[in-house]
């Protein structure tokens, strides 16, 4: 048995608190996946009054593992107690502060993984939070600790079958456009191919390359990222070893038959990943973020302030989160140990 996985609390209004609630329910019977979540006790107490589940306060990481078939373990860090679905900047501190605090035990080996609760992010931008979100903070909290791997941080969403990992983040649709570089798909390529041997135990994989505009650009009818960005990016990752393919018209790359023929796919912007793997598996996909030194994974969904405090959230998506994580901390440990 390893460290325990730790969940940080995410935004105190949304629906985190609830559906850690729920995963731990689900869980408690099987202490592979025992966790501790860093949060303000009074979120989760208040979160629990429609459940009535035992919580119990824990000092370090190391008490969750025993506690965990009893209660919820909480590490407790202060912080202000919102109502939910009335998100509020003033609580930016203890949302940023739980998953630094659980990074730093990540790092330290006190706790096998992080998964984090959703954040919002123009909330936290009005706090002053600098990052587009988890995946560019983690990068930098992480950032002088040794990667396992080529350094990421590079997101990549899993469900439903599918793996697909992003060339651009969180940028408006014409800037993704603007920024895509060979550099970029190099860099995430190359950050991929280590993580499907390191952390998914796939000795050989296989990537595929989405095209940028319709059809692949229709030979350079309708754009030309692919013959000037995208391709030579491609034949340098093969020169290299790596097995990955030209620019793929991305309509026709993600159903069933597509799908036997790549482990992963790098699509050049978020929704032209996201859309296939929020649509084929919603409640069971999971964020994963490839290329740090800690383990990461998180829910394939928001905050749901619309839904926060109604007891209606589905813990699904973070109850895979929970099982990627420690999928993905057990394959790390056995690659790296050799
Ligand atoms: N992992 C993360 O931290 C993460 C992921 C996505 C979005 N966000 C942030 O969350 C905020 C809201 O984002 P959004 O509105 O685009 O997406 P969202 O996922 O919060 O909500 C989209 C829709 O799905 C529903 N939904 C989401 N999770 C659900 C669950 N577990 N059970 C039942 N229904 C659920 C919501 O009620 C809403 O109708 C934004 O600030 C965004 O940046 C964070
Ligand atoms: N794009 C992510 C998703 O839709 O799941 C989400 O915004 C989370 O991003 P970070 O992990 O960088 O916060």
């Amino acid at each position: 048995m390893g460290a325990p996985l730790l969940l940080s609390m995410g935004d105190p209004a949304g629906i985190g608190p609830e559906i850690t609630l729920k995963a731990w329910a689900a869980l408690r019977h099987d202490p592979e996946f025992a966790f501790a979540v860093m949060a303000t006790p009074r979120v989760i107490e208040r979160a629990n009054e429609s459940y009535d589940h035992n919580l119990i306060e824990i000092e370090d990481c190391d008490e969750a593992i025993d506690a965990f078939r009893e209660g919820l373990p909480i590490l407790p860090i202060e912080g202000r107690v919102p109502e939910p679905g009335e998100p509020d900047p003033d609580h930016a501190l203890a949302t940023t502060e739980s998953i630094e605090r659980a990074v730093s035990r990540c790092l330290s080996g006190k706790a096998d993984g992080l998964v984090t609760n959703p954040i919002s992010k123009n909330v936290l931008y009005k706090a002053g939070f600098k990052f587009p979100g988890h995946t560019e903070y983690l990068g930098q909290l992480t950032e002088r600790h040794k990667a396992p791997y080529t350094r990421g941080p590079v997101m990549m969403l899993s469900g439903g079958g599918l793996r697909v990992g992003l060339a651009t983040i969180h940028l408006a649709l014409k800037d993704a456009a603007e920024q895509l570089s060979s550099e970029k798909i190099l860099r995430n390529a190359r950050v991929m191919n280590g993580a499907l041997k390191c952390d998914f135990g796939i000795a050989k994989p296989r990537l595929s390359l989405t095209g940028l505009n319709p059809h692949a650009g229709e030979n350079g009818a309708l754009g030309r990222e692919e013959i000037d960005i995208i391709n030579p990016a491609a034949r340098a990752l093969r020169a290299e070893g790596i097995n990955a393919t030209n620019a793929q018209p991305a309509d026709t790359l993600f159903h069933a038959e597509a799908r036997e023929d790549y482990d992963a796919v790098l699509a050049m912007y978020h929704d032209q990943g996201l859309i296939p793997v929020k649509t084929l598996d919603f409640h069971g996909g999971v964020n994963i973020t490839l290329g740090l030194p800690i383990v990461r994974t998180s829910p394939d969904h928001g905050t749901a302030f619309g839904i926060a405090g109604q007891n209606s959230a589905r813990a699904d998506s973070l109850i895979a989160a929970i099982r990627s994580a420690r999928e993905i901390a057990n394959n790390r440990k056995a690659f790296l140990n050799g």
